[in-house]
């Protein structure tokens, strides 16, 4: 053959005009190989296709057959597989050229005829069968069969991933006369119709395969070749057609084929990794002539002509790309003599001594022929039945396309395209090797790929040890940790009575997540409670209080239950108490003592409780120095881990004081714990309680966080300070006539207890947060107007200008004011007098350390 490289041809055949047609030289053969078309946007330009053959619409049907077909069709009787298919638009001559009339026979009576005349000179041993069929509306029907064809037949793929046409009739003929009847009676099955086009216009793809098998008398060898004949119903331009709707639809389904046969031919030209063939049942029936093992051969008819300008422009695009179609290398198939010859349909024949028998006449419908050749061995008992030539077939296209896969990797690895450890590479385009010094190329190749495929072995191997060895260590992380946790459980005594947390992890948490959680236990515990387990709600409780050990009421609680259950002591706070002093247990026993003493929450306060407490617990077990715990004075021990405290939460940013304060004062609102207050103005002794409870509520107020100075004894009078400011400030507001305080100095003298407001704090601020607490002010008018420093008050209001200009804080401005108000009022008969005189807050508190 003149194509090498087993790439599709394509020949072109311009039809004759027809009598209604006006002639014009719009399309014109220019020579042998060469097409010119007028371009349809600017007639003064043409554009010249070139093919493997063009044929202008003088040349007659004999002469098409002769130049290239018959070639084509001879090579069929070497053993390969060839397939000749007519494409164009829709009236250009495709079927005359394949089928052609009584007048002048196209391809097939003439292919047929050739194929007879072999056989007959090959001394009448050759079997020819035939299958036709046509693909209508994408369903397959049996031209051959009588009789309806129901659905459409399917397609299959076989054990050698070939597809074939499940149930398709296929017929032995014997001769040429044979077949013109029975094709004449099977054509006139072919769906047609006339369009406005074409009188005879073919609505379906037809297909008619010839299988031919003989035994070549030189080689003794069985030959099989194929040859498909496809004459492709015509592309439509339905503007064109006029086509009524079932023509449209029968339109729509061919451009669709043709459309998907346009993407495989585009596919298989760009190299990509998938080719569409199953987007069609053409395609797929192709597959095998396009870019699969057979010679295939497009034949482009062109109607000639203006009007059809613009589909010859897009036939011949499409011509164009598809002759750059490379194939695979055409595969011989050659089964040695004394082995059955079998064929797609599942027939076969025994060869023995040139004589052939036949076995089966008729197609068994719907069999695969690999299966029925299997079944037959199983009848027969032979192992050795599979194909030989089918054997080749399938070893030649894994070879090939080992070859090409190895091509690929050592592309890669050299990173060029032109060399294979210093071979030339054949510069081709999809091209198979056959072409180039096959044997050394394969040679190389082959050693190439053994190298490669020694060193993967040894890459797997190594990647396995790898993944084995760090299986082994993970196990032996898990198992480890498994056993660490198994001996902290056996350990573990208090863990029967619920699970406990590790001191450590409650040490990172943050304030507020331990109060959330002990919040969430809470809330359970207290549900189970109602509901009536104790034992669980004990629990419950219990997890809450690691947590929040500063929820005395909480404590009091779980006693209250453990009690009730039988039990004297609880465990967790044994638990607890172990923990701590195991872990302060370093110092000397003053200061294990002291913190104690400082952080069992139960053990120092009597009050609600005390978040702010928890912080103190958390981080006096971080802070406390032993130098600051040998004060032996317990007042001014306490005092100075309050001012620690202060110290602590003024590091804090702001937001965060917020964040926190927020949290507390929600988890006072809903602490199921709450102590329950009633006030009654009138009852003095009452009013004495509402101050102690000052004292302990008003450790979780936003004063206790704020940023201020302070030294030494100060801080007691500062804190008090504020603490009145703010109460006066809020009820101030809310009393018509301040009632004057009978022992108003009492609870302020400075041995009592520290506050732990050391800063003066924004009225509103405090009023917020309170009316949020909903906690009832405690504080009463005779409280807020006791006078705090009586020696200060009386030499301010006996000083002038210049004296008063020795207060802290005060300028000449304030010193003015502060004057000018004793003048007009009289005197200051409470330091909160002088806010009234226009001082902040912050100057009060200096003044009152100040000495005049
Ligand atoms: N080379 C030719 N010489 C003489 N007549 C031709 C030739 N080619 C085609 N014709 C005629 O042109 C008409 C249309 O041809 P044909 O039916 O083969 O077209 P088609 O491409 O098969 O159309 P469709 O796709 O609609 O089936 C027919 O009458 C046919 O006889």
């Amino acid at each position: 053959m003149s194509n090498p490289i087993n790439k599709v041809q394509v020949i072109c055949r311009i039809r004759p005009f027809l009598s209604h047609e006006k002639p014009d030289e719009s399309v014109v053969i220019e020579n042998e190989t060469t097409i010119r078309v007028q371009n349809h946007r600017d007639p003064t330009k043409d554009v010249n296709f070139m093919f493997d053959a063009c044929y202008s619409s003088k040349i007659s049907q004999e002469e098409v057959y002769r130049s290239k077909i018959k070639e084509l069709v001879e090579s069929v009787f070497h053993g390969q597989s060839a397939t000749i298919f007519c494409y164009g638009v829709t009236g250009a001559g495709k079927t005359f050229t394949i089928q052609g009339d009584d007048v002048n026979p196209g391809i097939i009576p003439r292919a047929l005829n050739q194929i007879f005349a072999n056989a007959k000179r090959n001394g009448g041993n050759s079997q020819i069968k035939i299958s036709y069929y046509e693909v209508f509306k994408e369903n397959l029907y049996d031209l051959l069969r009588e009789g309806d064809n129901g659905p459409g037949l399917p397609i299959r793929v076989d054990a050698n991933r070939k597809t074939f046409i499940a149930g398709l009739k296929e017929v032995l003929i014997n001769s040429f006369d044979e077949f013109r009847r029975m094709y004449a009676s099977s054509v006139k099955k072919r769906h047609t119709a006339s369009t406005r086009l074409n009188k005879n216009s073919s609505r379906s793809h037809a297909v008619l395969v010839i299988n031919i098998s003989f035994i070549d008398r030189k080689t003794n060898k069985t030959i099989q070749g194929k040859l498909n004949l496809i004459d492709l119903a015509g592309s439509e331009d339905n503007r064109k057609t006029d086509n009524n709707r079932e023509r449209m639809k029968e339109s729509t389904a061919i451009n669709q084929s043709l459309f998907v046969l346009g993407k495989v031919i585009e596919a298989l030209n760009s190299g990509a990794s998938r080719i569409p063939y199953r987007d069609s049942k053409m395609t797929r029936i192709l597959q095998d002539s396009l870019g699969g093992g057979s010679k295939s051969m497009m034949i482009v008819n062109v109607a000639p002509g203006e009007t059809f300008l613009p589909d010859t422009h897009k036939t011949l695009n499409y011509a164009t790309k598809t002759k750059e179609v490379i194939n695979k290398d055409p595969v011989i198939e050659l089964v040695p003599q004394n082995q059955r010859i079998y064929n797609t349909s599942g027939h076969y024949t025994t060869v023995s001594n040139g004589t052939q028998q036949k076995h089966d006449n008729h197609s068994v419908v719907g069999e695969n022929n690999i299966l029925k050749c299997k079944r037959k061995s199983d009848e027969l008992g032979r192992n050795d039945f599979e194909p030989t030539a089918k054997r080749i077939s399938t070893s030649n296209n894994q070879l090939s396309s080992n070859i090409t896969r190895i091509e690929r990797k050592v592309q890669r690895t050299n990173g060029s395209n032109d060399k294979i450890n210093g071979f030339e590479r054949p510069k081709l385009k999809n091209a198979r090797i056959n072409e180039y010094n096959k044997s050394i190329y394969q040679q190389k190749i082959g050693n190439e790929s053994e190298n490669q495929n020694r060193e993967m072995e040894k890459m797997v191997v190594q990647k396995i040890q790898k993944f084995e060895e760090k299986t082994e260590n993970m196990s032996n992380d898990i198992a480890m940790r498994l056993e660490r946790l198994e001996r902290k459980l056996s350990q573990d005594k208090t863990y029967a009575s619920g699970p406990t947390l590790d001191m450590d992890i409650l040490d990172l948490m943050s304030p507020t997540t331990k109060l959330k959680n002990s919040k969430a236990y809470l809330v359970k515990g207290k549900e189970l409670e109602k509901s009536g387990n104790i034992v669980e709600a004990l629990k419950r409780f219990e997890q809450a209080y690691q947590y929040a050990p500063e929820l005395v009421q909480l404590s009091k609680h779980i006693k209250k239950l453990k009690s009730k259950l039988g039990s004297e002591k609880s465990d967790f706070e044994n638990q607890m108490l172990n923990e701590q002093n195991k872990k302060y247990d370093q110092g000397n026993k003053s200061n294990k003592d002291l913190f104690l003493a400082n952080n069992i929450p139960q053990k120092n306060s009597d009050g609600l409780f005390s978040p702010t407490q928890n912080i103190k617990l958390n981080n006096d077990k971080k802070r406390f120095s032993g130098h600051e715990l040998n004060i032996k004075d317990e007042q001014k021990q306490k005092n100075l881990q309050e001012n620690k405290q202060w110290k602590l939460l003024a590091s804090v940013s702001k937001k965060k004081k917020k964040e926190y304060m927020k949290g507390v004062a929600s988890s006072l609102v809903q602490s199921p714990f709450k102590k329950k207050f009633s006030f009654d103005k009138t009852d003095v002794d009452k009013q004495k309680n509402m101050n102690s409870f000052l004292v302990v509520s008003d450790i979780i107020q936003p004063g206790n966080i704020l940023k201020r100075k302070h030294s030494g004894n100060s801080t007691t009078s500062n804190s008090l300070l504020a603490n009145k400011l703010v109460n006066y400030k809020t009820l101030k507001s809310q009393l018509a006539t301040p009632v004057s305080p009978p022992n108003s100095d009492v609870e302020y003298t400075p041995s009592e207890p520290a506050s732990e407001f050391n800063s003066p704090i924004s009225a509103k601020k405090n009023k917020k947060l309170k009316s949020s607490l909903s906690i009832p002010s405690p504080i009463s008018p005779t409280v807020c107007h006791s006078p705090t420093n009586q020696k200060l008050l009386g030499s301010i209001n006996k000083a002038d200008i210049k004296v008063l200009l020795k207060l802290k804080g005060v300028g000449k401005k304030r010193a003015i004011a502060i004057n000018e108000y004793i003048k007009e009022k009289g005197e200051i008969s409470s330091v909160y007098d002088l806010l009234d005189a226009g001082l902040p807050k912050s100057v009060l508190s200096s003044i009152l350390t100040s000495k005049i």
